[in-house]
């Protein structure tokens, strides 16, 4: 597998573009700063309530509507919510795609599930930092980056690789590394991810650990140290190591309750569920099932969400961070 680096990219490649990016979150206001910065002409396409309209303007940010962004630009990058962007694609943005223009996403959700149609005169391609926004800008401005992801949908211009490269550049991505997959790799593993390990398989293990520890009747901070606070740590050092250097800065007790319980926690039976995921993200049930959700406005999502907020372990945190402002410094 080739991994691409600054040396790899061609930044000029964007010199007289107008890069149009649509949303300023978490990614929207990570790489349109991260270009902007890197002398690439960047404007911004928001709702003209938006909230986040001054803060791009503070950044120095032209702040357009969707549709007068799409307009002026050339290269489109769609960082909106997965589940708005086929709507406002479809109104705001293709009736002013142009041959030759560049449309571009971080995630190949819409591309990939049917949602987004693109017309055959336009380079489509997914640059994606494997890495939440805000960490997307935090190592920029430490002169790193993020490892990215690259996907090429469609190469009108016979060029997609290189201006995908291009705008890897600019976002930082070539700094720490950029790998070539495909929009359908990029969306079924990180739906899968995202389900299984990063959000969905780990906050369900940490609340299950603090629930067996309090109702054993364990002081709720202790459940909150064992299990949130020390995940963190333990994470770093895999990441920094693996698994094998995280075992060795560990004691000998641990690894040997790691090997010996985790086998028990993450059983052939977890497995079998992990493949069902993502037989149904395969299958398009997921989409299908997130999209109507958010066509009735989101009435599970709501439930859920407010249940975990109220959750005592999101109590206990608020408490300790309040009490130890060290724990908001290990970043
Ligand atoms: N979050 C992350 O770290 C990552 C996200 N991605 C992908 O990046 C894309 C963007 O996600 P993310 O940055 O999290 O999104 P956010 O929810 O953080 O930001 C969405 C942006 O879109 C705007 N917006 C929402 N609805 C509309 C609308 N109908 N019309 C115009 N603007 C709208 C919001 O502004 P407002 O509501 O104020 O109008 C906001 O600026 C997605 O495809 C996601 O999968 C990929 C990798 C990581
Ligand atoms: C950060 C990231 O890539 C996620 C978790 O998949 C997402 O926020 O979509």
């Amino acid at each position: 597998m080739k991994v691409f680096y600054d040396s790899d990219a061609d930044l000029s490649l964007l010199d007289g573009k107008t890069v149009a990016v649509i949303g300023y979150g978490s990614q929207g206001h990570a790489q349109a700063q991260n270009l902007k910065d890197s002398g690439v002409n960047v404007i911004i396409g928001l709702r003209p309530n938006s909230p986040r309209v001054k803060e791009a303007q503070a950044f120095g940010f032209e702040v357009y509507s969707v549709a007068e962004a799409a307009q002026k630009a050339d290269f489109i990058q769609i960082l909106l919510p997965d589940e708005v962007q086929g709507k406002v694609y479809r109104e705001e943005i293709a009736p002013y795609l142009k041959e030759g223009d560049v449309l571009c996403f971080s995630h190949g959700f819409n591309i990939h599930f049917g949602q987004i149609q693109p017309p055959k005169n336009v380079d489509v391609f997914l640059v994606a930092p494997k890495s939440p926004g805000h960490m997307v800008r935090r190592m920029y401005e430490k002169g790193a980056g993020v490892p990215h992801l690259i996907a090429i949908h469609q190469d009108y211009s016979g060029r997609a690789h290189d201006i995908a490269l291009a705008y890897a550049k600019g976002t930082g991505g070539t700094r720490a590394g950029v790998i070539e997959t495909t929009f359908r790799e990029e969306t079924e593993t990180d739906l899968f991810g995202e389900q299984v390990v990063l959000c969905g398989g780990a906050t369900a293990l940490v609340k299950a650990g603090f629930e067996t520890l309090v109702e054993a009747g364990y002081a709720p901070e202790m459940a909150y140290f064992e299990c949130l606070h020390e995940l963190k740590l333990i994470v770093d050092l895999m990441y920094e190591g693996g698994i094998s250097a995280m075992r060795y800065s560990v004691s000998d007790t641990a690894q040997w309750g790691d090997m010996i319980i985790g086998p028990r926690i993450i059983t052939e039976d977890t497995k079998d569920e992990m493949r069902q995921v993502l037989a149904e993200i395969q299958d398009g049930t997921f989409a299908k099932e997130w999209l109507l959700e958010n066509q009735v406005n989101r009435p599970q999502f709501n439930a859920l969400a407010k249940a975990d907020e109220d959750h005592e372990i999101e109590e206990v945190g608020k408490k300790l961070r309040a009490m130890m402002p060290w724990l908001k410094a290990t970043k």
